[in-house]
């Protein structure tokens, strides 16, 4: 059985890859979390702990080989990463990734305004949808607003990833992933989105999973902490335990766990 109250559970979902000579690894050892409606959780774990494969099967990109994921009480085990998308978004590292290079920011933008929806982009529909992109990309306060008619690939990685995060957050996902998601960018473009983030995930009142390395970004976003290690959940603090965390605490799990 799964937690009703939760709106994303994995129960002893295991991932395992074969290499070449035959032999298997399991990469995801019966991993388990309740994620609460709402909960703003960053993610912490060393470089192979399993953080971004723990995303994949969120997702979809990639199968459990057993256990069972559920979205709101309803096992999505099975369920399509094209169909998730319907209910979750992600942002990824590469600022390449999210966007269209070709496309502008409006059409990209109007992209994520009619996902799930016939993809025709058609100039009533953009121009009915103007003054929102106009709104939307002058709060994140890096001259988006201004870029509106550029072809993505010609935007500052600052600017592409702030674009990647509007379109996965337009349509108010039920479960946002960000995937290091100002890891790419300079210590001011990455602080200016990352505080853009948390203003848009609590006024939205998104339930978002954040993977960092930077100790000090997963102390002072979010509501909860896990910590993955060897494929699995190793901590998990809640808001109050989070709080009451440093930065050397959280050195000392990896040493100890080293
Ligand atoms: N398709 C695959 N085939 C073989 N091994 C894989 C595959 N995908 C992931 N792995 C291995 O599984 C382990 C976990 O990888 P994963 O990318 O999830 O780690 P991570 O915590 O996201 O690491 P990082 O912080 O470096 O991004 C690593 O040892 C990785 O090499």
């Amino acid at each position: 059985m799964t937690n009703t109250n939760a709106i994303l559970s994995l129960k002893n979902v295991t991932v395992k890859v074969r290499s070449d000579n035959g032999s298997e690894t399991e990469i995801l050892k019966n991993f388990n979390l309740d994620v609460a409606d709402g909960d703003f959780i960053t993610v912490l774990g060393a470089n192979g702990a399993g953080k971004s494969t723990f995303f994949n099967v969120i997702a979809g990109t990639l199968p459990a080989d057993s256990g069972q994921i559920f979205h709101a009480g309803q096992d999505i085990t099975s369920v399509s990463a094209e169909k998730r998308t319907a209910f979750l978004s992600r942002v990824f590292q590469d600022p390449k990734m999210g966007t269209s290079p070709r496309m502008t920011v409006a059409e990209n933008l109007l992209l994520a305004a009619k996902r799930g929806e016939k993809r025709r982009l058609l100039p009533r529909h953009l121009n009915s949808k103007m003054a929102d992109f106009e709104r939307i990309t002058a709060a994140m306060g890096n001259k988006l607003d201004q870029r509106l008619n550029t072809a993505t690939e010609n935007l500052s990685g600052g600017q592409r990833q702030a674009l990647s995060f509007l379109m996965a957050t337009y349509k108010k996902p039920d479960i946002l992933l960000l995937d290091e998601h100002t890891a790419a960018l300079d210590p001011k473009t990455s602080a200016e989105l990352m505080q853009k983030t948390a203003q848009r995930v609590n006024e939205d009142h998104l339930t978002c999973l954040m993977i960092t390395h930077r100790m000090d970004d997963a102390l002072k976003y979010g509501n909860r902490l896990i910590v993955i290690d060897n494929g699995a959940v190793s901590h998990d603090f809640n808001r109050d335990e989070k709080a009451a965390l440093t930065k050397d605490k959280l050195f000392s799990f990896f040493d100890a766990e080293a």
